[in-house]
């Protein structure tokens, strides 16, 4: 276990540029298994979850060659469907949750999919039934074996449907979508989740040949086709480590210029931050974030009563912001309710920043109260373990605006989501330090 170092209490300042977005890197790797023919990707970025997909492709015979930084090709012209029933398998597949899309391109393409229970964060129950209602309803048989925990789909040939998805899964919807687009006649997806990753990846399915329209709506429809082609795609950039970097720069007090962020595809995140009083300037394609020297102040609603930051699926605010949106607030003027609806473990690292000196009522697994300190009184530092990506990287920032040294252990659960993070923080100014572990 590797350890980060944080001396806070400084203040940052200059450019970053987001990485390549992970959640759509681990959809768009999983979509190179639909061809025979080679696939060019750029801006795929350098964390442990999508480097240990590149791995599984690479086990499971697909070519893949690194062309430049984030830039690769793959071809996936012979397949070894072997690899999914070996005990290495069982190991390589649980080892991050994107894992789980390897799924739908195997099963239209070669007619059988496998994967064992996936990993990713900790962060309450993560069920599979979407995705593999998804695959039942377009025909194939299901079975799932309780002991080794191992999910598999097998069909001869899919057949496409009319389905409502039981809820709007990001992951769910990307493995159906990318079953659907092989199988005999039309599929549609209602209820179909719409987030700029599967945005992107309908769009890179339609380059290759595929006919998805609907895209960007919650109802996708599908004409399947025979076979799909080679084709280039570009990762836009991460608006998680968007939103990371902006809450970085208010709890630090620090005027940062966030580059090429692909505005329009932000969604709710910049009227989020704006609402909890954060100011963030549109300039061209980058964000400006002036110094926040007298701090900010949280929005009530128009009625006078309390603001509730809550997640939902796009084009709702993201869950996985909610994290940082919590730990901005400790040091807003104001009060706040966050309400985090989809995972129910997800908030209870807060203890941690209790412990650092942040006030803040649990009320249930899903609902905190902040009330901020308005920096009249600093975060203190401390030692504490990053139990999954977000919470890590919001307790990053918690130590870097808190007066003294903090350690953060566990650090991998960061490095999981967000490419050589010191190295990019120490170029605006923080002093952080990592410390390797065995
Ligand atoms: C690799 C990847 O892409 N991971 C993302 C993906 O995970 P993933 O695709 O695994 O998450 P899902 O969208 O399936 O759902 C996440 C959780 O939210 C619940 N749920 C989902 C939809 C809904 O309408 N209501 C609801 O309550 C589910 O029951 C589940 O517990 O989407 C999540 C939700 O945006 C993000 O946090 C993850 O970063
Ligand atoms: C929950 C997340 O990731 P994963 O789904 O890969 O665990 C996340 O990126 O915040």
């Amino acid at each position: 276990m590797s350890t980060f170092k944080i001396e806070g209490g400084h203040q940052l300042k200059g450019k970053i540029q987001p990485q390549g977005a992970k959640n759509e890197a681990l959809q768009i790797l999983c979509a190179v298994l639909l061809t025979a023919e080679e696939i060019q990707i750029d801006n795929i970025p350098d964390i442990i979850d999508v480097n240990k997909l590149i791995a599984l492709l690479k086990k499971l015979g697909v070519k893949i060659n690194k062309t430049g930084k984030g830039s690769y090709t793959f071809k996936a012209d012979d397949v070894n469907l072997g690899y999914l029933e070996s005990a290495q398998f069982k190991e390589d597949g649980k080892g991050l949750r994107g894992s789980i899309m390897i799924v739908g391109p195997l099963l239209a393409r070669f007619g059988k999919g496998y994967i064992p229970k996936p990993g990713g964060d900790k962060i309450g129950r993560r069920r599979l039934d979407t995705h593999f209602q998804g695959f039942i309803d377009l025909g194939a048989k299901f079975r799932y074996n309780k002991e080794d925990l191992f999910y598999g789909v097998e069909a001869d040939q899919l057949k496409g449907t009319y389905m409502l998805l039981d809820e709007a899964s990001v992951t769910g919807t990307a493995n159906i979508v990318m079953a659907a687009v092989l199988a005999e006649g039309t599929t549609t997806i209602y209820n179909a989740a719409c987030e700029p990753y599967l945005q992107q990846l309908c769009k890179m399915l339609n380059r290759m040949g595929a006919k998805i329209s609907g895209v960007g709506s919650n109802m996708l429809i599908i004409e399947g086709v025979k076979s799909l082609g080679g084709t280039t795609h570009r990762m836009l950039p991460d608006m998680i480590e968007i939103g990371s970097w902006i809450g970085l720069a208010a709890m630090t007090k620090s005027e940062l210029t966030i580059t090429n962020v692909s505005w329009d595809d932000l969604g709710q995140m910049p009227s989020v931050f704006r609402k909890i009083g954060v100011t963030i300037e549109r300039q061209g394609d980058d964000i400006y974030i002036p110094a926040h020297i007298d701090g900010y102040e949280v929005q009530n609603y128009i009625d006078g009563s309390i603001l509730t930051v809550s997640d939902a699926p796009w084009p709702g605010f993201t869950p996985d912001l909610l994290s940082i949106i919590l730990t901005v607030l400790t040091q807003a003027r104001g009060e706040a309710i966050v309400h985090q609806k989809m995972f129910e473990s997800r908030l209870f690292f807060v203890d941690k920043l209790i412990d650092m000196g942040a006030k803040i009522i649990l009320c249930d697994p899903h609902r905190a109260t902040v009330i901020g300190h308005d920096f009249k009184s600093t975060l203190k530092a401390t030692t504490m373990t990053s139990p999954d990506i977000r919470a890590g990287v919001s307790l990053l920032i918690a130590a870097l605006s808190a007066k003294g040294t903090s350690t953060i252990h566990n650090i991998e659960q960061i490095d999981r989501g967000y490419e050589n993070i010191d190295e990019r923080l120490r170029a605006i100014g923080a002093k952080i330090e990592r410390i390797e572990g065995n």
